[in-house]
């Protein structure tokens, strides 16, 4: 029998199988979608098993090792596999690590061991360690590479590939206490059956007794020392709540129309605050009585503490597992063994949990499903819509899409019934939406306010302050201002790789690259004219902020990247504020959706026009979805209000969003995208051309675009917003098109060479 195998590596050349003989003895265990190792070149590698076969004339070579008990990779993650393949430059190595969880990759390292002494140089000899062995870094195999490959040839040395799983199961000690002991114990060691308990783990019983003690009562026997697998649990902070919920006839209406023993999906289209989240809860609680499981994906981490406490109150705690990308990889890998134990059966996480390997799948629901965190478009690039659908089609099971302001996409589908829609037009608590105010904010300046808040919201802010009722402000721009500049040469600071002007960050006094993170101490000093004269334009989160304690007598939570890189940060905010120990929420577009805060009775936009100039198609969209979902936090179990503050009052995107009217948005947006041939109408996707020469890429560019105008429209080439990255120039062409043919990536290949980089973007989301 032959394995016909897929090498992890990334690599174009190698996006092909190869075929090994599989030793007799493996072949009884052998299994399509296993891991194996075998040998490749003169190193070792992971492999996955795509295919067998009955014989090949390529197989030479013979499977080393197999690393699974049951396949990693089922039927259903194969045909999953076969979707993400269809994209045109998508690498099978990609696809297959991106759905198979991290944890169970492979480390490889390089162990270098001494054969022959006198042929080796000091420097090199330096490196091993007592045993005679040295474990390369990835800098030592760059740096001695060419000194390597001459000592191996020379025979002075042997190589060889060491490989471990990433994550493995975790062990710790527990102690089963003996009460029946005769020995005689000194005070100390007594304290010990004094806990009236039948065990304990190692690290309780450190927290009352030395170490030497401890070992001591081994040796008496009151300990009886065993190995456990460690639970390196999620654990959250919040309590859980007693609320029990009854479904209010609208709710009921919609809830009853989800049929889940057929595959469909539906666009749940609730208005914020109407209950969207109580309609999930039922059905979940549907599919657990039909024994079978559900998947919930909320987009960004800051949901995942208010869903999970929700999900963790109504029902057994332990059957709920949570997979986000602030878990150490034990505790990913502890959440994996849950699914695939099946001991979970609600699964909650952020997008990759879509590849979670759930069997007996029941439904799916995506929550805030405009969201663009559900959009990769990396080495692998995919919609998370997308690929839900191809799971709830092979359970035949129903999607559920959930949202206030749904993505255009979407609404589209739902409006010509490719999907179904449910709607809840009215809040579940209060009788009204909140009340709206709209400020121009040229005006403000007219009468002379330069502060960031205008007299309306400055008023209401006071007012809400005296009844002791709670605020959000939405503000999306980081940092405490987006960049600075030389007042007197006019040098704007940018980062040395991507050419963007740099954020400023008065907390930390640094620069800051939002698009790769690259930093550097910010100066007065221009590096150019040597004048101490840069100082810094426009405003930034951490700049409201401060003139927030200027001119309130406020307590302020701030929600951003910078606030919340510390593990449970999200949850702490969150709980923070819910329980009122601050006045003001202060936050990125992590405070916009989802959160149901109970006294928070105003909302304020601090600058809703910003949102239009960020660099994507999809910027329109963006801004009235976002200002929606912001304002939709306002008012939801008593009377409130939102206030828009704006530079461009007059854009479509915001007039409809402050009149929280999405029906005339997707008129309007709809009309534009059709002119524009824009999605749902067309799909849109770029590419990219990297060259040294500024000539050379545009005429690359112009001849792909020639060779691609015979199928699809394509515009450009227009230079990136990165202009010049290593040394490369950089332009974008865009192609709209109905269907794209995997066909291409050859055609495009053929420009490809040692200088010539190309990039394809699915969704268009280069800049
Ligand atoms: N039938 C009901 N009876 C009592 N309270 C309800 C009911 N339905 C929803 N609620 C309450 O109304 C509030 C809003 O509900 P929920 O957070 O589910 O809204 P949502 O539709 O998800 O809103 P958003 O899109 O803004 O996130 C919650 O506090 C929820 O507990
Ligand atoms: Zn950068």
């Amino acid at each position: 029998m032959i394995a016909q195998i897929v090498i992890d590596l990334k690599a174009s050349e190698l996006n092909k199988y190869y075929d090994y003989i599989i030793p007799e003895a493996m072949q009884l265990d052998l299994k399509k979608g296993m891991r194996v190792i075998v040998p490749f070149g003169n190193m070792k590698r992971l492999g996955y098993i795509i295919n067998l076969i009955p014989e090949s004339t390529q197989a030479t070579r013979k499977i080393e090792k197999i690393l699974d008990i049951t396949p990693s990779i089922d039927e259903e993650l194969f045909l999953i596999a076969d979707y993400l393949l269809k994209t045109p430059f998508s690498l099978m190595s990609a696809v297959y690590q991106t759905i198979l969880p991290k944890e169970l990759l492979l480390n490889y390292q390089k162990k270098i061991t001494i054969l022959d002494s006198s042929k080796i140089d000091d420097e090199i000899i330096k490196k091993f360690n007592k045993k005679n062995e040295w474990i390369l870094t990835n800098k030592d195999e760059e740096t001695f590479y060419n000194s390597l490959k001459k000592l191996k040839e020379n025979n002075a040395i042997d190589i060889t590939t060491i490989i471990k799983q990433k994550e493995v199961e975790k062990y710790e000690t527990n102690y089963k206490i003996n009460y029946q002991t005769h020995e005689k114990l000194t005070v100390k060691q007594q304290l010990i059956l004094e806990l009236n308990k039948q065990e304990i783990t190692r690290k309780e019983a450190l927290e009352i007794l030395s170490p030497s003690i401890i070992k001591s009562l081994i040796s008496k026997n009151v300990l009886i020392p065993e190995l456990i697998t460690s639970n390196r649990a999620v654990t959250h902070i919040f309590d859980l709540e007693d609320k029990k919920i009854i479904l209010n006839s609208d709710q009921q209406k919609e809830y009853e129309k989800v049929n889940l023993n057929k595959y469909e999906t539906y666009l749940l289209y609730g208005v914020t605050g109407s209950g969207k989240t109580e309609i999930y809860l039922k059905l979940i609680e549907d599919t657990l009585n039909n024994h079978k499981k559900a998947l919930i994906l909320v987009p960004e981490i800051m949901l995942i503490g208010p869903f999970a406490q929700r999900l963790k109150s109504k029902f057994d705690e332990s059957i709920v597992s949570i997979l986000h990308s602030n878990l150490n990889s034990g505790q990913k890998y502890d959440e994996y063994q849950k699914i695939k134990n099946n001991k979970a059966k609600i699964i909650l996480g952020t997008r990759s949990a879509i590849f979670s390997p759930i069997s007996d799948l029941g439904i799916i629901i995506i929550d805030e499903e405009q969201d663009d965190s559900y959009i990769q478009d990396d080495t692998v690039s995919y919609d998370t819509r997308q690929i839900a659908q191809t799971r709830a089609k092979y359970h035949q099971i129903p999607l559920l899409l959930g949202s206030a302001s749904p993505s255009v996409e979407t609404f589209y589908k739902a409006t010509n019934k490719e999907y179904k829609l449910l709607k809840l037009t009215k809040r579940a608590l209060v009788n009204h939406l909140p009340n709206v105010k709209l400020i121009d904010m040229r005006e403000e300046l007219k009468k002379g306010n330069l502060t960031p808040f205008s007299t309306e919201l400055k008023s209401q802010i006071e007012e809400k302050l005296s009844k002791n009722e709670q605020i959000i402000l939405f503000m999306n721009r980081k940092g405490y201002s987006p960049f600075v500049m030389c007042r007197h040469c006019g040098n704007v600071p940018k980062c040395p790789d991507c050419q963007i002007s740099l954020t400023y960050y008065k907390n930390k006094n640094i620069l800051k690259c939002q698009h790769c993170g690259y930093e550097e101490p910010f100066s007065k000093e221009c590096t150019v004219c040597k004048k101490n004269t840069v100082k810094e334009v426009g405003v930034g989160i951490e700049y409201i902020e401060q003139e927030l304690h200027k001119h309130f007598n406020a307590k302020v939570l701030r929600l951003d990247a910078d606030t919340t890189s510390k593990k449970n940060s999200h949850e702490h905010i969150w709980d923070d504020f819910k329980n009122h120990k601050a006045d003001i929420l202060l936050g990125t577009q992590m405070v916009a959706k989802g959160l149901d805060f109970s006294n928070v009775t105003l909302v304020g936009i601090i600058m809703a026009d910003g949102l239009l100039k960020v660099p994507s198609i999809k910027a329109v969209e963006k801004t009235f979805q976002l200002i929606l979902q912001a304002s939709g936090r306002s008012g939801r179990s008593k009377k409130g209000d939102v206030v828009i503050q704006s530079y461009d009052i007059n854009h479509y995107a915001i007039k409809t969003a402050s009149t929280l009217n999405n029906e005339e948005f997707f008129k309007q947006v709809l009309f534009e995208r059709k002119i524009q041939k824009m999605p749902p109408f067309k799909k849109v996707s770029q590419l990219l051309i990297e060259h040294p020469s500024y000539l050379k890429t545009y005429q690359i560019a112009d001849r792909i675009k020639i060779l691609l105008s015979k199928t699809m429209i394509v515009l450009g080439p227009t230079p990136s917003l990165i202009q010049k990255r290593d040394n490369k120039y950089r332009v974008l062409l865009t192609l709209k098109y109905d269907t794209i043919d995997k066909k291409i990536e050859e055609e495009i290949n053929n420009f490809k060479d040692v200088e010539t980089k190309i990039y394809f973007s699915q969704f268009a989301t280069l800049i």
